[in-house]
């Protein structure tokens, strides 16, 4: 049982490691979707292509088995090409050389005719496949040149280029099928890809929503957590010093009590006008939680986040809020505390909190760092 599932996770992760490879996380869903079926699609038709040119070369039709089995390495290296990452535009080359090499398979079956004279049967397959590889314009483009070609190899270069013969009647109905082939495949990818592309603002609406405090305006928890990630990666990398504030309105319940809901949203408004431009353009500042802010500043020693700590506070303090006709003062406590990046985020996070609840014990309207708590 044990060495089933062993088996059967090996062939999963195969599997899925053939299918996927060449996809990219910097990519977007529709790109490695593409890539996923470029991957099947070259296997597939290395596979047929490779059978179909063994079977000719058995059959002694030697030059149709060369062409098939040309087309099997042709998408076979389209396949080379996905799974070596570091190919540059890997996932745009292996499409063209794919939809290439497919047109001129197809244009070689039309001249001879394939196997008795069935050929022309397969061309059906290049529209859909050039407009899903290569975008309805470039799809359409490929396929005006494809049909350009055909017609003349039919009509104009008959008696000396063309091998297999056809009717008239089948000359014809064979360029009017597959132009409207042609139409309905530009058709269906071009509603795709506008659905994809109404699909996508919606869900990027909706993430930037998810990501962002309503009321403030300000990136909500969820929001900055990327960002202080990503900064913690680069200060980490960098050898470079990243401190956070965290900082809590003072006694926000009354002024909910006194001036009702409204009242506080609108000293939460004014609280985060301020502390947004207060602050440089390379920091974040988040809604952490009710009246509660997160700073986040890169390239800053504890120090130096005192100092702006210290500039918010008094700005603040000195900023009158009108509420109901009056102006009410309003005041924040703040605790700082630089990363030490042996510890990680979480233990900043509980020092800069624990410096936070000092401060209001100390009567509020104070800034106090992590490494003065040492010190009282
Ligand atoms: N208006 C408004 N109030 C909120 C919001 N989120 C949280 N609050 C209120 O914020 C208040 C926070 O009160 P406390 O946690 O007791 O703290 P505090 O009154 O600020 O006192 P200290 O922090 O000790 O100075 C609560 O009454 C919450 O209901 C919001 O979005 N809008």
């Amino acid at each position: 049982m044990r060495l089933i599932n062993t088996i059967t996770d090996r062939v999963t992760r195969s599997v899925n490691w053939l299918i996927t490879s060449g996809c990219k996380q910097v990519y977007d869903e529709d790109a490695n979707r593409k890539i996923i079926v470029i991957n099947l699609f070259a296997m597939v038709g290395m596979s047929i292509t490779f059978a179909l040119g063994i079977s000719a070369m058995i059959d002694n039709d030697r030059v149709l088995g060369i062409v098939l089995l040309s087309s099997s390495a042709l998408f076979g290296l389209c396949k080379a090409l996905l799974l070596h990452s570091k190919v540059l535009y890997n996932h745009v080359l292996a499409p063209f050389i794919l939809v290439v090499s497919l047109a001129g398979l197809m244009l070689y079956l039309v001249i001879t005719g394939g196997v008795a004279n069935t050929g022309p049967l397969w061309i059906y397959v290049l529209p859909p496949v050039a407009m899903f590889f290569a975008g309805v314009v470039y799809g359409v483009i490929t396929v005006a040149v494809f049909i350009t070609l055909c017609s003349y190899i039919l009509f104009a270069a008959d008696g000396w280029f063309v091998v297999a013969h056809y009717t008239t009647e089948f000359k014809l109905r064979l360029l009017y099928s597959f132009a409207t082939v042609t139409f309905l495949s530009a058709f269906y990818e071009h509603s795709r890809q506008t659905s994809f592309n109404i699909v996508k603002d919606l869900s990027d609406k909706f993430e930037k929503q998810a990501q962002q405090d309503i009321l403030t305006r300000l990136p909500n928890r969820r929001g900055i957590q990327q960002f202080i990630e990503f900064e913690s990666a680069r200060a980490r990398r960098q050898k470079k010093p990243l401190t956070l504030i965290l900082c809590d309105i003072d006694r926000f319940k009354r002024v909910n009590d006194q001036y009702g809901h409204d009242g506080g949203d609108v000293v939460l408004k004014h609280v985060s006008d301020l502390f947004k431009a207060s602050i440089r353009e390379q920091d974040g500042v988040a809604r952490w939680g009710g009246e509660e802010f997160l700073f986040v500043l890169p390239d800053t020693e504890e120090s130096n986040a005192v100092v702006l700590a210290e500039k918010v506070r008094e700005t603040l303090a000195t900023s009158l809020v009108e509420l109901q006709q009056e102006k009410v003062v309003i005041t924040a406590s703040f605790g700082v505390a630089q990363i030490d990046f042996e510890q990680g985020l979480d233990k900043a996070l509980t020092l800069a909190d624990k410096a936070l609840y000092k401060a209001k014990e100390k009567g509020r309207n104070k800034v106090l760092s992590a490494s003065s708590l040492a010190r009282l």
